[in-house]
């Protein structure tokens, strides 16, 4: 398969070397610098792009892979209020488009689990929640694109909150996420439930950047010949 990377820094670097082991032949490596190549002469060459870039240039790196007619997977966080746009012109255009705001398979399980959880505590008044994630110091945005999808999950089931803050609150009805920064941290998210007679928490930690990068070649084979909008739930069949 080739591929063009779009975003070349600490995921593109990642995605390079897992599809390169794999036996793929990643034939471009565009970075803030090389914007030439998203022109369809060169990016129409890739059977699929893998974009993870920055929250301000993802949208734009995604209408050049539709442009060129390219299947392309995005792990970019931080933009996410276009993604409706995008699925639109995904589908009116017949391209297709993968978006996820975690690839690992451990958080897509994590996912799942939250979804329960969430589910049993629904009917639970007596315990509070509330969220942490931590993450590097370069990371551009906060709450991480995976906080943000985890709360979304828990506010379609537990109504007592309704909506989330990226603070800590004394508002009862708000969900808090506190971002923490800390080096060299690929990602910690952990959900925490409690009452005055216990406590519930789960916890996924990423030990590197391997589980995302893993998850993004294999969501680039799975749509490399598709059309229409996925996400990972579709790759894992979750
Ligand atoms: N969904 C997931 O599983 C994961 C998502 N992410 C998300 O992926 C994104 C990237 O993360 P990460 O690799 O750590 O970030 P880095 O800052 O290490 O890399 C970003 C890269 O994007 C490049 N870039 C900036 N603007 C453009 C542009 N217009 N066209 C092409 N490339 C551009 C930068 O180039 P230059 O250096 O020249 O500026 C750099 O190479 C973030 O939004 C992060 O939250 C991260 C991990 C997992
Ligand atoms: O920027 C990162 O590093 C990460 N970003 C994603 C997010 O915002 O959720 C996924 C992962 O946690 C690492």
């Amino acid at each position: 398969m080739k591929i063009a990377l779009i975003g070349y820094g600490k995921m593109g670097k990642a995605i390079d070397a897992i599809a390169t082991a794999k036996g793929h032949e990643v034939i471009l490596r565009i970075d803030h610098d090389a914007q030439h190549l998203l022109e369809k002469e060169h990016l129409g060459q890739a059977d699929v792009a893998i974009e993870f870039t920055t929250p301000e240039t993802a949208y734009h790196n995604i209408q050049k892979c539709f442009e060129a007619n390219v299947p392309v997977v995005s792990g970019t966080t931080g933009w996410l209020e276009k993604l409706p746009e995008v699925n639109a012109e995904c589908e009116k255009g017949h391209h297709a488009f993968l978006h996820a705001t975690n690839f690992s398979i451990g958080v897509n399980i994590f996912f799942e689990v939250n979804k329960r959880l969430a589910d049993l505590m629904a009917s639970q008044p007596q315990y509070n929640v509330w969220m942490e994630e931590i993450h590097h110091t370069q990371k551009k945005d906060a709450p991480s694109g995976t906080a943000i999808t985890l709360a979304e999950q828990l506010l379609a089931s537990v109504d007592r909150k309704k909506g989330w803050v990226n603070e800590e609150t004394q508002q009862t009805d708000m969900l808090s996420i506190i971002s923490k920064r800390i080096d060299p941290a690929p990602g910690t998210h952990t959900i925490h439930y409690s009452s005055p007679i216990d406590d519930i928490t789960i916890t996924h930690t990423a030990h590197s950047r391997e589980g995302f990068a893993a998850g993004a070649v294999v969501a680039a084979e799975w749509l490399k010949d598709k059309t229409g909008v996925f996400t990972m739930r579709d790759v894992l069949n979750l």
